[in-house]
């Protein structure tokens, strides 16, 4: 079965300036896929050349097999079945909630659009809003409402550009996951872009790290997190420190918290550092053990409710990040161990 997205090649410029580069990626129907990346790295661009606002100089986009996009073709937008959300809610203001829902839907009768507008208020829990106008709800509450809006005229797939960017923190995690549950059932394929990895990780099946126009790595959430391919997307996404240390043998490198079994994220990265090597610690690797002859300080600690993560000064003048359940005293000279398992390295 083809892809109900799929993005080969793709490349475009604005006058001399590349955006997106060479950007290939392929969503199954059914899916969610979410492009991550810090601001102007080019996922907006991405999502208007899918939509049809954008006529890339290269590339080929398909949508459920058929191509929309390509060298001398560019489908408009409105005869793409897409259905898209903005961050900032961008519902018409003098048109009621229901009236809004119902704007894509002109093609149907009457009984049948008022039919589909109650479906989708129903479905994203807005139905004793219909009549309301947009300025009486909250921010939450219009982002459903752009997103039923979205739903309404039954897209063949859903672009979401920074949909929860402008919501409080709490609100933007419920929302996330809410419209996750919701496009799931539905069995909707949608393509999100957020700068935001607890965004991205809360809604996404697959996860495209992006780079200054090109996916730098795609793969599930749990990947990214514990396999980084490059040191740039082990930064970018979640906490952690680089260790540095000296290949010991195959597979192990000796660091100021031991030797430590690692995993290269390259091919030749093994060898390409002459044997300096830089060890990806997260701050759940590392925890606190009376017993351990490895010492280290406590320099900085940082309350999270049902954890600390602290910040431990080890003997070669390096930091690492540590979870504890109870905080240590600042300063105090405490014993520390790793996790068992590989640990990811880079040529150093
Ligand atoms: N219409 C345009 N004309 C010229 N340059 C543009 C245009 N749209 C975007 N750019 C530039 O292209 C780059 C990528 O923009 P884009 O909006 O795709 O990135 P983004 O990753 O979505 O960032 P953000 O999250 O800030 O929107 C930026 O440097 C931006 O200034």
């Amino acid at each position: 079965m083809s892809a109900a997205l799929e993005i080969r090649g793709l490349h475009h410029a604005y006058g001399a300036h590349p955006v997106v580069r060479d950007l290939s990626l392929s969503l199954p129907a059914g899916t969610i896929g979410v492009l991550l990346g810090a601001s102007g790295c080019g996922k907006t661009t991405v999502l208007r050349c899918v939509a049809g606002f954008e006529a890339p100089q290269r590339g080929d986009i398909f949508l459920d097999g058929r191509p929309v996009t390509r060298p001398g073709l560019v489908v408009p937008p409105q005869r793409r079945r897409i259905g898209m959300v903005f961050q900032d809610h961008a519902l018409f203001p003098h048109l009621t909630i229901a009236q809004n829902v119902a704007f894509g839907l002109q093609g149907l009768d009457r009984r049948e659009r008022a039919r589909r507008v109650a479906e989708m208020l129903e479905v994203v829990g807005l139905s004793a809003w219909a009549n309301a106008w947009p300025h009486q709800l909250s921010g939450g509450q219009q982002q459903r409402a752009a997103l039923a809006r979205a739903l309404a005229p039954q897209p063949a797939l859903l672009l979401l550009d920074e949909p929860f960017s402008s919501l409080d923190e709490a609100l933007r995690a419920r929302l996330a996951h809410e419209v996750r549950a919701l496009l799931r059932e539905r069995g909707m394929t949608a393509l999100v872009v957020t700068h935001d990895q607890h965004e991205a990780f809360a809604m996404a099946d697959a996860v495209g790290l992006m780079h200054e126009g090109r996916i730098e790595q795609w793969g599930s959430p749990e990947a990214l997190y514990r396999t980084p391919a490059t040191r740039h997307a082990a930064q970018f996404v979640g906490e952690g420190v680089f260790l540095r240390g000296r290949l010991a043998g195959e597979g192990e490198v000796e660091t100021a918290l031991g030797r430590l079994p690692v995993r290269f994220a390259g091919e030749g990265e093994a060898t390409a550092g002459q044997g300096n090597v830089e060890v990806l610690l997260r701050p759940e690797d590392v925890r606190l053990e009376a017993a351990s002859p490895v010492r280290a300080r406590v320099v900085d600690v940082l309350f999270r409710g049902a954890q600390c993560r602290l910040t431990l000064r080890l003997s070669s003048g390096e930091d690492v990040f540590a979870l504890a359940e109870e905080a240590p005293l600042p300063s105090e000279t405490v014993g520390v161990a790793v996790r068992r398992g590989n640990f990811r390295a880079f040529a150093g």
